[in-house]
């Protein structure tokens, strides 16, 4: 169970999060709501370990999150915007190597499964310069796929994705819920959050 409780981020004199606790459960989806600039990323980030609260914490399992913790990375796919690919590393080659390093040797008809589900097999030989941002988000969402995770976190997960993207993205979420993964994720699209959440939960400076 993912647990954060008091969580205080500032930037200079700006508090963006002003003590913010909540939980998730396996098999629950928390959304994040909230206008731009209110705080969803940066909530995210702290979660994900790749930015430190100034105040409070984030556990899992009870352990305090640390982004080199292989506990935590075991537990924790985490699709961020600010995602980053090899850029001499190709669609397929990036999703194996992540599936082997999570401890799948033999990954290939399962790596075929999430191409296929995410329309990535025609640009599985592409390198990653080559990719619309679609499809690089698309990309982005495979990763965090193609490996083991009790927690789903993702930032805005919906954007750059065309209607039948969406639509594929819900049923996607709802399919990990019933697999007793618990989801945190950012959402501006009012329609797939009500169809996804268990809770939403409105950040707010
Ligand atoms: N590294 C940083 N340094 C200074 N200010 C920052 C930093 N990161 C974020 N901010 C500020 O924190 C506030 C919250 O940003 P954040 O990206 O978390 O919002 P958000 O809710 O995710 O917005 P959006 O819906 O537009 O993605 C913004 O005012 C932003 O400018």
């Amino acid at each position: 169970m993912l647990e954060v409780s008091n969580l205080v981020r500032r930037f200079g004199t700006n508090t963006i999060l002003d003590g913010v606790s909540f939980t998730t459960a396996p098999g629950k989806a928390t959304v994040l709501v909230g206008a731009n600039g209110a705080g969803k990323t940066t909530l995210l980030r702290c979660v994900a370990g790749v930015d430190h609260a100034d105040e409070g914490e984030v556990r899992w399992a009870g352990r305090e999150i640390r982004e080199s913790d292989p506990l935590i990375r075991a537990a924790m796919a985490v699709g961020l915007d600010d995602v980053d690919f090899f850029p001499d590393v190709s669609v397929i080659e990036h999703l194996d190597l992540l599936a082997r390093a999570h401890g799948d040797a033999e990954p290939e008809a399962m790596l075929d499964d999430v191409l296929d589900e995410l329309g990535l097999s025609p640009v599985a030989d592409r390198l990653p310069g080559a990719l619309s941002s679609g499809q690089r988000r698309r990309l982005g969402l495979a990763s965090c796929l193609v490996r083991p995770r009790e927690l789903l976190v993702l930032d805005e997960p919906e954007q750059r994705l065309d209607a039948e993207g969406k639509q594929w993205l819900a049923e996607r979420l709802l399919a990990e819920k019933a697999a007793g993964v618990a989801i945190l994720l950012s959402c501006h699209d009012a329609e797939m959050a009500s169809a996804v959440a268990d809770e939403q939960l409105q950040v707010a400076r």
